[in-house]
């Protein structure tokens, strides 16, 4: 099982780029289910996540070609399994959105249940209960999601909870429902706004998306094209924040400020001089040490749950003490007690963990439970003293392209062990 071994104290100096995001790709694969001629997708990550959509994908009979720039061809015409199946499932959540598009184009769909996963229970029951109000027939069996509609008709739907990857399937589902659908309390993630416009370029009618409030009138048919993923958010705070923690200074390239504007307001907070153009950010610490900032997550435009991690190892070195709170999921702590091991001072009750800034945190062997948390640990690595080896890093392969090779070009002392 691959490791990371990290020998922490090297303050961060350089600059990288950022790859597509993770989740705005994945929702695209599965949409490209909803074209009739092939779909071409550039800026795709190499990350595990894609790897395992394009593998369900093939496994559905579609014909994937992974071309130049990054680019990723998606032929869905030669589709003939209409089955997401557990054993894919069970290693990525976000294999529940080829659900609403598979429905939509193929009338009929079966998906395994996600289940839980470290970070909190993650039911799908509002996926579910929007698309019986698009009129499909949904049953839950043997762990599986069947579902079936000869002709999705448009509804009001009223989300019960802010749902990024709910509103994405309802959006997908409903691209070809007669009628209008109405999506309220929608998700307004820029990975939503992105899925709304990739939607619309195959010829669909999606308004609103990035609001609260999506509309989507049906059309009869979407074709392909070829269409850019947007830069990955949260792997430009993840950098930012490493750049903040380890008092170094970063310029990161083929990013969208405007994205992280609650990140960046945190990190200046924190102490970090950041200046911004159209598709870059540079950060810089002048050496200093961060100071604690507060958190509390919220869905977009608030403070994403998906940086919570990572600012509580920066708060773990930072001077003063500090509150973070997790509304989002219920369990997105686990990270704590593995930094706890490296020396931190962080209690945490119920959803709120407090920490207390220690000047210096000392390398040990830890264990990454999910991908967010493990960016944490590499994060704690990289500022502890002596060395820290992180144990099961196929978390951070999902989300995270090259995560070593970046770091090494950031002067980080980082290598991947194999065995
Ligand atoms: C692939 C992808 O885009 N993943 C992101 C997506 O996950 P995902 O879309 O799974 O997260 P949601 O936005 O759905 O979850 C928000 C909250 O709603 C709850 N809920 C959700 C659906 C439902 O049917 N019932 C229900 O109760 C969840 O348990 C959670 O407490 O948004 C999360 C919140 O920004 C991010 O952390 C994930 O990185
Ligand atoms: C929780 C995440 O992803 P997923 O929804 O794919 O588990 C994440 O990207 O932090």
């Amino acid at each position: 099982m691959n490791k990371l071994l990290i020998r922490g104290g090297t303050p961060l100096d350089g600059e990288i780029r950022i790859s597509g995001a993770k989740n705005a790709v994945l929702p695209m694969m599965a949409a490209s289910l909803l074209a009739d001629s092939p779909v071409t997708i550039e800026n795709v990550p190499h990350l595990q996540d894609v790897t395992t959509t394009m593998e369900l994908l093939g496994r559905m009979g579609a014909t994937l070609t992974v071309g130049d720039q990054m680019s990723v061809e998606v032929d869905t015409t030669t589709v003939d399994t209409l089955e997401a199946p557990y054993d894919l499932v069970r290693t990525m959540r976000a294999s529940i959105l080829t659900l609403g598009p598979m429905l939509a184009r193929f009338k009929k769909a079966r998906v395994s249940l996600p289940g839980g996963c470290a970070i909190g229970t993650r039911p799908v029951d509002i996926h579910l209960k929007g698309l019986e109000a698009l009129g499909a027939d949904v049953r839950v069996e043997g762990g599986y999601i069947e579902t079936a509609a000869e002709q999705l008709v448009g509804a009001r739907i009223v989300l019960d909870q802010v749902t990024v990857t709910g509103t994405e399937n309802l959006m997908m589902a409903a691209v070809f429902a007669k009628g209008e659908t109405v999506l309220e309390n929608a998700a307004r993630e820029p990975e939503v706004v992105d899925l709304a416009n990739f939607l619309n370029a195959m010829g669909a009618d999606v308004r609103g998306a990035g609001s609260d409030v999506i509309r989507i009138h049906g059309v009869e048919r979407l074709q392909g094209v070829r269409y850019r993923v947007l830069p990955d958010r949260i792997e430009t705070g993840t950098y930012l924040v490493a750049a903040a923690m380890t008092r170094g200074r970063i310029l990161v390239r083929d990013t969208r400020p405007e994205l992280l504007d609650a990140v960046l307001a945190k990190l200046e907070k924190a102490g970090a001089e950041i200046e911004v153009g159209e598709d870059w950010i540079r950060l810089d610490m002048h050496g200093r040490r961060p100071k604690a900032v507060d958190i509390r997550t919220a869905p977009h435009p608030g403070f994403p749950t998906d940086m919570q991690a990572q600012f509580v190892a920066m708060n773990a070195v930072a001077e003063g003490t500090s509150t973070v709170v997790e509304t989002i999921f219920e369990n997105r702590f686990m990270h704590v007690q593995e930094i706890q091991r490296m020396g931190a001072d962080i209690h945490i009750e119920g959803n709120t963990a407090v920490i207390r800034g220690v000047e210096a945190l000392s390398g040990a062997p830890i264990m990454a439970t999910d991908l967010r948390a493990s960016a944490s640990l590499v994060l704690a690595g990289l500022v502890a003293r002596g060395e820290t080896l992180v144990n099961r890093i196929y978390h951070i392969d999902r989300g995270y392209e090259s995560i070593e090779e970046k770091l090494s070009r950031l002067g980080a002392n980082i290598q991947r062990i194999t065995s």
